[in-house]
């Protein structure tokens, strides 16, 4: 897989014009900067980017489109004004259905295995508050610039259920072992504030716009390097983790559909869904 993007490396002409490169997934776009030849890709499933396995195919798909035409970076965000994404669409895990969670899960996994090894740079605009799959989202590329007054966080273990080993090692990617762990137990949020100050995000803009010229800016750091030797780096820095989940799909498929199958795992996320609700009706 990897072979074939680095095919893909040769830098694209540079012209001055922004295209609209995919509307034919409906839940994300694909707008390239014809100046930069950056990527922006943009969820966009109302109301909350909740990551059901529509999104989630659409979000690969558009991956799979970036790394195929030559762009010099990908940019990942949101159309929602207050919402990177809340996370996986609980409803996908909540009384599922036999077959659709299997296809869900895998093109979750599917996205992680894209997104945590794309061959381009990648970074998050995160323009409003990011729990658990959207932190996962944000974690997985290389750079992250949120706005504020947002959280971001895996905060599995306060639903009740457990951020798979994949989860993790993400979020272990970005802090420190010591605080991913306290962290990942307490099901922690961080306000941007924190999120700063413990290097979960990189920088904080005020606007969708800034956090996009910074993601940009980031992206740009890289155009004096040679592509194909910036690319090997990354791959080789995340071989290990893209390796262990590609050699484990199957048994990380089965333990996940153990897992949330299981009676009180299913009426925590009936609790879950309620207060969610409530809290929409106060
Ligand atoms: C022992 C070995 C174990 C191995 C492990 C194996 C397997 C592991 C098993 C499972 C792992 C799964 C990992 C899970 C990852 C996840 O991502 S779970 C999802 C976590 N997400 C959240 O907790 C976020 C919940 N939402 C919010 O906090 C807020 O909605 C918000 C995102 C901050 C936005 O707030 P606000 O703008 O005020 O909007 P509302 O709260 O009013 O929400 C609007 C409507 O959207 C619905 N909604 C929100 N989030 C979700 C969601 N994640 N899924 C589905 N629906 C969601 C909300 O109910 C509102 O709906 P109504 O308008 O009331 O109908």
């Amino acid at each position: 897989m990897m072979r074939s993007k680095l095919m893909n490396l040769v830098p694209r002409a540079v012209a001055t014009t922004s295209r609209q490169m995919s509307t034919a997934t409906k839940l994300t776009t694909v707008q390239v900067d014809d100046k930069t030849g950056i990527a922006t890709l943009t969820m966009n499933r109302p109301p909350v980017n909740g990551l059901n396995l529509e999104l989630l195919r659409d979000i690969h798909q558009s991956i799979e489109e970036i790394e195929g035409n030559k762009s010099r970076g990908l940019i990942l965000t949101s159309s929602n004004p207050t919402i990177f994404s809340a996370g996986l669409d609980i409803f996908e895990m909540y009384k599922p259905d036999k077959e659709r969670i299997r296809a869900f899960w895998t093109a979750l996994q599917d996205v992680w295995l894209a997104l945590y090894g794309s061959s381009v740079p990648t970074a998050a605009a995160i323009n409003g508050h990011s729990p658990a799959g959207g932190c996962l989202l944000a974690t997985s590329c290389e750079y992250r610039v949120m706005l504020p007054k947002y959280t971001i966080g895996l905060n599995e273990t306060k639903l009740g259920i457990v951020a798979p080993k994949w989860f993790m090692s993400t979020f272990e990617s970005v802090l420190p072992r010591r605080l991913a762990e306290r962290a990942l137990n307490q099901g922690r949020m961080f306000t941007t504030e924190e999120a700063l100050a413990v290097g979960l995000v990189d920088e904080v803009a005020n606007s969708k716009e800034e956090a996009i010229a910074k993601c940009a800016q980031f992206i740009g750091t890289f155009a004096k390097v040679n592509p194909l030797a910036r690319a090997l780096t990354k791959q080789q820095l995340r071989a290990e983790e893209l390796k262990q989940l590609e050699d484990e799909r199957v048994q990380d498929l089965e333990k996940f559909i153990f897992f949330v199958n299981q009676p009180a795992v299913q009426k925590g996320l009936g609790i879950y869904l309620e207060s969610l609700k409530k809290k929409a009706t106060k």
